[in-house]
């Protein structure tokens, strides 16, 4: 799987709401209601994750939770990152 180019990246994240690309990775920032309802979306991206064996690296701390997303592998941001980043808003968006 190879990296994105930065122009094509950014043309493919028009297309979400929720996301940016920056140093070389796919972020987002979220705010839920409540902790139990930031963990419970922790879990369903976390079922996702495993189904497409694509894993952020994310941090939640209460309400809040950010996630990062970059293939490892290849050392930047592929196709994968975009489905999942994809896959994460579907998620949250009730789709
Ligand atoms: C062997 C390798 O770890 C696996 O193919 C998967 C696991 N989950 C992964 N997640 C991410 N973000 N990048 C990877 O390269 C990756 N590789």
């Amino acid at each position: 799987m190879s990296i994105l180019s930065e122009d094509l990246i950014k043309i493919k994240l028009q297309e979400l709401e929720y996301w940016d690309y920056i140093d070389g990775a796919l972020h987002t920032s979220l705010d839920f209601k409540s902790f139990r309802d930031a963990f419970a979306m922790m879990t369903r991206i976390a079922f996702e994750a495993e189904a497409q064996n694509h894993h952020p690296d994310w941090s939640n701390v209460y309400n809040n939770l950010s996630i990062k997303l970059f293939t490892h592998d290849a050392g930047g941001v592929t196709e994968k990152d975009i489905k999942m980043a994809t896959s994460i808003e579907n998620i949250i968006k009730g789709e």
